[in-house]
């Protein structure tokens, strides 16, 4: 795998393990701030609705109570079969009725569980029955009377009358708290939903719980109708709604941790609950001054929709791929091509060669780190050239001074080897001949055994440089080994021949005089032939030599001259 898309793969890495973190921050603070708010909003529908609803029943409830605690009622309910005293109450619960907005009144006795119920048909005889203990539809008064609270609301459906109605069922008790009975009157739900009015918010659902638990009220009039948990089950409690038993278990602990502290108005338990599939924050307050609950369900989706975060998504991934892709462009530009470039760079020079490419030299330690190595290349470059002119020269001086006689400076035998090679060849190119002229010390070794090797080398030098005198310019001697010497001389016919060796001769006898130590040479020539080879042409001057030699040294003799010549013939 490249190093660029490890590079971005580990950004990408990075960027979606932050942005997950993120996501799950957002989630937590999301979900606690719409807890806190979802609070707030409940908190203020409490003290909204506590308000209206109590405005709307205030009065009603006052003459309710009112009535429950008139003397002629509690006389009545004392003695309820005194015809007198049922006259007069019937009488001032006449005026009751027409006071009260539903025109109706109910009278409760304990005494001899008589149940009156005039609802304004224009008869002062009030609808009369017996309550039964054992009937499930009276089971309403024996529970108040049980429970012996001084105020009740309950919304039932009367079947006489057809409609569904909130009943204020006020206790009736003597001045001994003794309980009598129960009276009040009723108002239409329709006209109390009227009252209370409908917020009109979307995913805002209010309910009405009485004391024991049981749905008296929903804001939603058509929820209310399809739930139909009023009317056709009006005994259905708030934990019904729920079908997570975690959920019942939690509502029912938050009615129950507010009745806890009755009479705090305001106080609002709050936690997260499923109905119908979608999450809902249910809170739920008390309202003490009709004793029911009010549990309002915030859902969720519809108040803060995910869909609201799709936008937010899709900014975040069009910046994670502009990042990508900016990341990817910068570490390319900068890093990536920059390292290549240098890599290919590195590459060449590591097989030899110094001629760099253009380097890419960003801004930063690559850029710098390229820089450094142009510049050591090209002083590696430098030293090189430096290196290879002083190999050159090196090897040059070797190759002289292994052509080169130590002791003499002549030509030595390889020198003089290659001398004759060459002129061998210009002979065949050009028809014409060179010159070779071998030249031996007579008696050397008596001059060794006589003065030593010290004044032998001594000689050996002095010839050579009488031999450098005695040939032209562009002549070529050199010393073949010992106490001889060569001379290739060209161009050369036989007369330059005999006239250089003759003269060398001459130059040697007369200088060394000079110098106290009389020493001479015998000297063999041989012009040499176009088609003649090296042996050949050494092997004719040797013979020359040694016919010098034989001559009595100090001579010079020509090979095929002076009836030499049949003795040289091969
Ligand atoms: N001092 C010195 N002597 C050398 C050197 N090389 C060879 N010799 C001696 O040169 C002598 C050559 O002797 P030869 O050429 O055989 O004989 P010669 O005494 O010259 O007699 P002819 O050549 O017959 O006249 C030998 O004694 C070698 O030891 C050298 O570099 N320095």
């Amino acid at each position: 795998m490249s190093l660029q898309t490890r590079l971005l793969g580990l950004i990408a890495g990075l960027l979606f393990a932050a942005s997950g973190a993120s996501w799950l921050a957002y989630q937590q603070l999301s979900e606690h701030l719409v807890q806190r708010w979802g609070q707030q909003v409940a908190e203020v529908q409490v003290r909204y609705d506590s308000a209206r609803l109590v405005q709307s029943l205030e009065r009603e409830i006052s003459l309710a109570q009112k009535m429950a605690n008139a003397p002629v009622m509690i006389q009545w309910a004392h003695q309820p079969d005194d015809p007198a005293l049922k006259a007069k109450a019937l009488g001032q619960l006449k005026e009751f009725r027409s006071s009260v907005s539903d025109k109706s009144y109910f009278v409760a006795l304990l005494a001899n569980r008589h149940y009156y119920y005039n609802a304004g048909n224009d008869t002062d005889t009030p609808f009369k029955y017996l309550l039964d203990p054992d009937d499930a539809d009276d089971s309403w008064f024996f529970t108040l009377v049980n429970e012996a609270r001084d105020l009740s609301l309950d919304v039932n459906h009367d079947t006489e009358l057809g409609v569904t109605k909130l009943w204020i069922d006020v206790l009736m008790k003597d001045e001994n708290d003794q309980i009598l009975g129960v009276m009040g009157t009723g108002v239409e739900l329709a006209t109390l939903l009227e009252d209370i009015g409908d917020v009109g918010q979307q995913g805002l659902t209010t309910l009405f719980v009485n004391y024991n638990g049981t749905i008296e009220l929903y804001r939603e009039r058509n929820y209310l109708n399809v739930a139909g948990l009023i009317g056709n089950t009006p005994n259905a409690t708030i934990d019904g709604l729920f079908n997570d038993p975690e959920d019942k278990q939690q509502i029912l602990g938050m009615l129950q941790m507010l009745k806890q502290k009755p009479g705090t108005e305001g106080e609002v338990e709050s936690g997260l609950v499923t109905v119908d599939g979608r999450t809902q924050l249910a809170s739920a307050a008390f309202l003490p001054s009709i004793g029911w609950f009010e549990v309002t369900l915030l859902d969720l989706e519809t108040l803060l929709p995910r869909s609201y975060l799709w936008p937010l998504i899709g900014i975040f991934l069009a910046s994670l791929l502009l990042s990508l892709l900016v990341l990817h462009i910068v570490i390319r530009s900068r890093i990536l091509k920059p390292i290549v470039t240098l890599e290919g760079a590195v590459k060449k020079v590591r097989e030899g060669s110094f001629e760099l490419p253009r380097l890419d030299k960003p801004d930063n330690e690559i850029g710098r780190l390229a820089d450094h190595f142009e510049k050591m290349t090209r002083s590696l470059e430098q030293s090189n050239r430096e290196l290879e002119r002083k190999v050159a020269a090196r090897t040059d001086e070797l190759s002289r001074l292994a052509r080169i006689d130590p002791l003499t400076g002549l030509k030595n035998r390889r020198g003089l080897d290659e001398v004759m090679e060459e002129e061998i060849e210009r002979a065949k190119r050009q028809g014409t001949g060179f010159g070779v002229l071998w030249l031996d010390i007579d008696h050397f070794k008596t001059i060794n055994d006589q003065h030593g090797h010290q004044v032998g080398d001594e000689i050996l030098c002095r010839v050579s440089l009488w031999l450098k005198v005695g040939v032209r310019p562009y002549d070529h001697p050199g010393r073949w080994g010992g106490d001889e010497f060569v001379v290739v001389l060209s161009p050369c016919d036989e007369q330059t021949l005999e006239q250089i060796a003759a003269r060398i001769r001459l130059l040697v006898e007369q200088e060394s005089r000079k110098t106290g130590l009389a020493v001479t040479v015998s000297v063999g020539g041989y012009l040499c032939q176009p088609d003649d080879n090296c042996d050949a042409i050494l092997r004719r001057a040797d013979r020359a030599l040694y016919q010098a030699k034989e001559k009595g040294r100090n001579t010079v003799c020509i090979s095929g001259m002076d009836g030499e010549n049949e003795a040289i013939v091969d």
